[in-house]
């Protein structure tokens, strides 16, 4: 037995032995220096390369058939600037292979190093392949053309390669059939090379440049008093119009289009010919494929006033798929190295723990005249699973009822059993390890499972007790509710989440509204507003932290959702995938509102205490936003310590239909959250059951530690690099009363009409509370959450303590009135 440890112990080791390799091989840190490497190594190919113009005569004789071992003896005596080794190479590549096509080979090589330094994001096959194909095309072209010279240089421009190449295909094809091949293979590589070539061939076959400069010369030389154009159409028309040198672009057919529709109508009246003419051409190339309908016959009409008004036919494709990463294009995600390393990935095993655990387990049940048939213990980071397998005729009940009695016999805190496990025939008994092992962030980070996963909004939480990465898709959850006594970990499970989003998610694709009653849970991630938060326009924090805020921040979600639903409804798109793709592929007009979406994660932090200052005011949009917002990809993580029916009301549980439970107090609270006792018999620190929408049992997982330092080295690392100009901003919400809401700073010279009033209320009944006032004055919670920022201010009442009444600062109605005397 003890020899089995042992061996699975080493092979434990040499697993994590090769993880680590692995990491080291795949870290950003090895990728960036072998990229350093590369460019540099091109760079001096580059100079011997160029270097050979000027040198390889000299050096001819000194290299050519001479092998490099002896070259190098012969150190210093080649006059290339790059030394014996760069003549060679120089000579080999020039000569010998390819001939100034060369440089192709040092083009790719330096898109490699680039992009493991992460300054370019190229595609490397596309790369590879143009560069190859070109460097073959080059070679047979520039030997093909000098091949007279061959003898007489001692530079081959096409290298050996292509002047081999170039007399077999001009003894087989002849001289003109060789030119059409090169003409050919050109095309071809354009083709491939650049969505412009096809329309601009089409363009040049159908010889339209032809027809645009004969009618343009006609136009001219029949000098036709020009009709009355508005200023502006003239000048943008001559700036559009150059048809000499006419090239497709769509663009600028877009441009033209949009002149042409803010032409008023009488301009484009019939008579006014010469202006037709003059955008006959327009039509031909709209529909470059089929000339004859851009005659003036045709009378002008279908192009340029149709386009920018139908949606579908919106179409800037051959401008190439915009960039929605290309604002920072130069940002770099943060490194593996920022999260710390707390765990092996493996989970210690200890025998004795097991076998002794397995006894006590079997011995507690036949105490209670329960036979076992088989029982098998499953190890994960912090609980253990024993699956047992009771005789026939025991009453699966009577195993449930014995939890404390086998949490006793184990002397373990808690048990917990699912009888029977899903999908499996057996009774599973969740035993805590006595030695828990932390589930690093690092650790799941850095998993395959994680770095490979294709998820929208990927999130990898922990890890379950087979100590498998557990993940979910956010946009599949779509909303999550997380709940758990204070100290459970909920707040390293935001954490948890919005890192494993940081890593995976592109500032450009991902904002966050972060609420936060308690001021302290997220104001570290201030440092990234510019990047990844999105805040209302007049707000001066990212964070919100007062409720009157936060109910204007999330109605201005709302808003930010009905406007998401218009823009998708108009590019008949399903959801926020379809319309981003749509607009990446330019299908969508910018002008006409369209936009790269980014995705919207909405966090509110003490739910609880928000519910209890605004009740019906913030569940409101929460509520809207939770049935709705998923499609236009704004989804909600809402946390709260206290999971009462008050709080997690039906609306709000038959919207979030995924939820995380860690460790609560009773069995009342889990099955508020779970619809399912378990959660109270969790063991803290990270414990939790989450139920994904879908599945019909919650799944037990050790949440993944990620510590606030590691958070700030994270923030940190992005905070300081290039951001946008401001945070993404939110739609204006105009509150009630008519003004727009603010996070600002209050003007007490601008002081309610009801403030004299509430803070003679809040005196009296020495209670600051923000319902009271809205009760007594029958005003809503935004106007009465601004008296009591006016109060706050003007020293009557304390600052906001979550769920609590403010404290009243004045004791009396004589000082109260002493202090707003002071006020007028
Ligand atoms: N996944 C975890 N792994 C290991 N230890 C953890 C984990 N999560 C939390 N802990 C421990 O529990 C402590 C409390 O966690 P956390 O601050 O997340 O609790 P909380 O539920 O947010 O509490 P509160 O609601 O009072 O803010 C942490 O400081 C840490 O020591």
């Amino acid at each position: 037995m003890a020899k089995k440890t042992t061996a699975k112990q080493n092979t434990n080791n040499g697993e994590s032995k090769l993880k680590g390799i692995r990491n080291f091989f795949t870290g950003e840190r090895t990728r960036f220096i072998t990229g350093l490497v590369i460019s540099i190594v091109t760079i001096y190919v580059g100079l011997a390369l160029i270097s050979f113009f000027f040198t390889g005569g000299a050096d001819q004789s000194k290299i050519e058939n001479i092998p490099l071992s002896d070259l190098v003896i012969n150190r210093g005596a080649v006059e290339n600037w790059t030394g014996v080794r760069g003549a060679f190479l120089a000579d080999l590549l020039m000569n010998r292979w390819f001939g100034i096509s060369s440089f192709l080979i040092l083009f790719f090589l330096g898109s490699v190093g680039a992009k493991l330094m992460n300054l370019s994001r190229v595609s490397l096959m596309k790369r590879f392949l143009f560069s190859a194909a070109m460097l073959i095309w080059g070679s047979l072209f520039f030997a093909f053309i000098f091949i007279r010279g061959y003898e007489d240089t001692f530079i081959y421009l096409g290298g050996q390669h292509g002047y081999y190449l170039s007399e077999v295909m001009m003894n087989n094809i002849g001289v003109p059939g060789t030119i059409l091949l090169l003409v050919g293979l050109f095309l071809i590589i354009a083709i491939f090379t650049s969505k412009r070539t096809i329309p601009f061939l089409q363009n040049v076959f159908s010889f339209g440049w032809l027809k645009n400069r004969l009618k343009h010369e006609k136009s001219e030389v029949q000098d036709v008093p020009q009709a009355p154009q508005p200023a502006a159409y003239h000048e943008t028309m001559e700036e559009v119009v150059e048809p000499d040198e006419y090239v497709f672009d769509t663009e600028t057919e877009m441009r033209k289009a949009e002149v042409e529709e803010k032409m008023p109508e009488e301009e484009k009246m019939p008579e006014e010919k010469e202006v037709l003419q003059k955008n006959d051409f327009e039509f031909e190339v709209a529909r470059g494929d089929d000339p004859v309908v851009g005659t003036a016959a045709d009378g002008g009409t279908t192009f340029e006033v149709e386009v920018p008004e139908d949606e579908e036919t919106f179409d800037q494709s051959q401008l190439g798929k915009y960039d929605p990463r290309l604002d920072l294009s130069r940002y770099v995600f943060p490194t593996l190295d920022l999260l710390k390393f707390y765990d092996s990935g493996n989970v210690e095993v200890n025998r004795e723990e097991l076998e002794e655990n397995q006894q006590m387990i079997k011995q507690t049940l036949e105490d209670f005249g329960i036979n076992i048939a088989s029982i098998k213990a499953t190890v994960g980071p912090t609980v253990t699973l024993y699956e047992i397998i009771p005789e026939a005729g025991v009453r699966i009940s009577k195993i449930k009822n014995l939890e404390d009695d086998i949490a006793l016999s184990l002397s373990a805190l808690q048990i917990r059993i699912i009888a029977p496990m899903p999908g499996k025939g057996t009774i599973g008994i969740e035993v805590p390890n006595n030695k828990p092992q932390t589930v690093s962030m690092q650790s799941v980070v850095a998993s395959r499972k994680f770095l490979e996963c294709t998820y929208d909004l990927p999130v990898a939480i922990g890890k379950t007790i087979v100590n498998e990465v557990f993940m979910f898709d956010l946009c599949k959850t779509p909303h999550l509710l997380v709940a758990g006594a204070t100290g459970q970990g909920k707040s390293v499970g935001l954490n948890a989440i919005i890192t494993s989003l940081l890593y995976k998610k592109h500032p450009a694709e991902l904002k966050f509204v972060m609420v936060d009653p308690k001021q302290v849970e997220f104001s570290i991630y201030s440092k990234i507003e510019r990047h990844y938060l999105a805040k209302l326009p007049n707000a001066d924090k990212p964070i919100v932290t007062e409720p009157g805020d936060a109910v204007a921040t999330l109605n201005s979600l709302v808003i930010e959702m009905e406007n998401r639903y218009k823009l998708l409804v108009d590019a008949s798109a399903r959801n926020i995938k379809e319309y981003n793709e749509k607009f990446i592929s330019r299908r969508l007009n910018p002008e006409k509102g369209h936009r790269f979406l980014p995705y919207i994660v909405a966090i509110v932090d003490e739910f609880a205490d928000l519910i209890a200052t605004s009740g019906k005011e913030i569940e409101l949009p929460i509520s809207r936003i939770a049935a709705k917002a998923r499609a236009v990809g704004i989804h909600m993580i809402l946390a709260t310590q206290r999971p009462d029916t008050k709080v997690i009301t039906g609306t709000i549980k038959s919207n979030f239909p995924s939820r995380i439970a860690f460790k609560v107090m009773s069995q009342i609270d889990s099955r508020t959250i779970l619809d399912t006792p378990g959660a109270n018999r969790l063991i803290g620190k990270g414990d939790m059951l989450i139920l994904i929408t879908g599945s019909s049992e919650p799944t037990r997982v050790q949440c993944a530690f990620v510590d606030t330092p590691e958070v700030e080295d994270i923030v940190n690392y992005v905070g300081a690099q290039v951001a946008y100009p401001t945070a993404y901003l939110l739609p204006e919400y105009i509150g009630e009363g008519g003004e727009s809401s603010s996070a600002g700073t209050v003007d007490l010279s601008d002081r309610d009409p009801l403030f004299d009033e509430a803070a003679r209320l809040i005196v009296i009944q020495q209670q600051g509370s923000t319902s009271l006032i809205q009760r007594k004055f029958a005003i809503g919670y935004n106007r009465a959450g601004r008296l009591m920022d006016q109060l706050e201010a003007a020293g009557i009442v304390g600052p906001f303590e979550g769920s609590k009444a403010r404290q009243v600062l004045i004791q009396d109605e004589y000082g109260l009135e002493q202090l707003l005397n002071s006020l007028k």
